[in-house]
């Protein structure tokens, strides 16, 4: 899939506008940082990308295919990192990482998960149950969970928040590795600490529009400019 075009969509929630007439697009390689203060429909945004919930109007095609389509046949080509882990707290980080390797069909589980735990940099608590790891140990395997199959369209949903310096720079590095591989990478973010610097793309909502997309490096300075008058 090489690119995911909104052309004119809108979410309406009992005669609200969650987002409104949105057009844009976000493309294979590219990782876009998605901005907006509370309400301004970042969550509604990933709700659509990850077709939880269809347009009320205007039309979402993923590469080929039509929301419809995608929604059905496609899913499997989505990694989402949200609130919730998806993680089994009782299980140890290798043993979630073989389970969701195991699910989605990867031919050599335990290989793909200790390959996994070296990348996250969690090879020497591999073995010891989840529930004793910190958050950002949780976060980095959540990361791994979401990536093992390597969907074509990750979802970051404030991935970056509290974590420690050593989880924030083996995220980074992840997401690089994603892009260069040519996913698509779509993250929204809260966290004023995370570079903006680090996205190709950065785009700002405002009460359901899309108020700002820009790629330049200009606008880069200008999305941190509205970051630092919105902080
Ligand atoms: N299921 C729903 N039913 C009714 N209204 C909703 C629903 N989901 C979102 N909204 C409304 O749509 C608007 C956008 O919400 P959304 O959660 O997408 O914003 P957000 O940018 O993610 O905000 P936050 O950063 O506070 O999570 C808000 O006014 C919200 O109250």
């Amino acid at each position: 899939m090489k690119t995911i075009r909104l052309d004119n969509v809108s979410k309406v929630y009992q005669r609200h506008f969650a987002l409104h007439r949105v057009t844009t697009e976000f493309n294979a390689g590219q990782l876009t940082l998605v901005l907006g203060g509370n309400g301004a429909g970042k969550t509604t945004l990933m709700n659509l990308l990850a077709t939880l919930e269809p347009p009320s109007d205007g039309s979402i095609r993923f590469g080929d295919w039509d929301f419809e389509t995608f929604s059905r046949r496609g899913r499997r080509n989505i990694g989402w990192v949200s609130h919730d882990s998806l993680l089994y707290p009782e299980l140890s980080g290798r043993e979630n990482l073989e389970f969701y390797a195991k699910m989605y069909g990867i031919k050599n589980p335990s290989k793909t998960a200790q390959d996994w735990l070296e990348r996250i940099e969690l090879s020497a608590a591999a073995d010891k149950r989840v529930r004793t790891y910190s958050r950002g140990m949780k976060q980095r395997l959540s990361i791994a969970r979401a990536l093992i199959h390597r969907p074509a369209l990750v979802l970051l949903d404030e991935p970056m928040t509290g974590l420690d310096h050593r989880s924030k720079d083996v995220m980074l590095r992840i997401f690089d590795e994603a892009r260069s591989q040519g996913q698509i990478v779509v993250m929204i973010t809260h966290d004023f600490s995370v570079p903006i610097s680090m996205a190709d793309r950065v785009i700002i909502l405002d009460q359901g529009k899309l108020v700002f997309h820009d790629s330049t490096h200009e606008g880069m300075n200008l999305a941190d400019l509205y970051l630092e008058k919105t902080s």
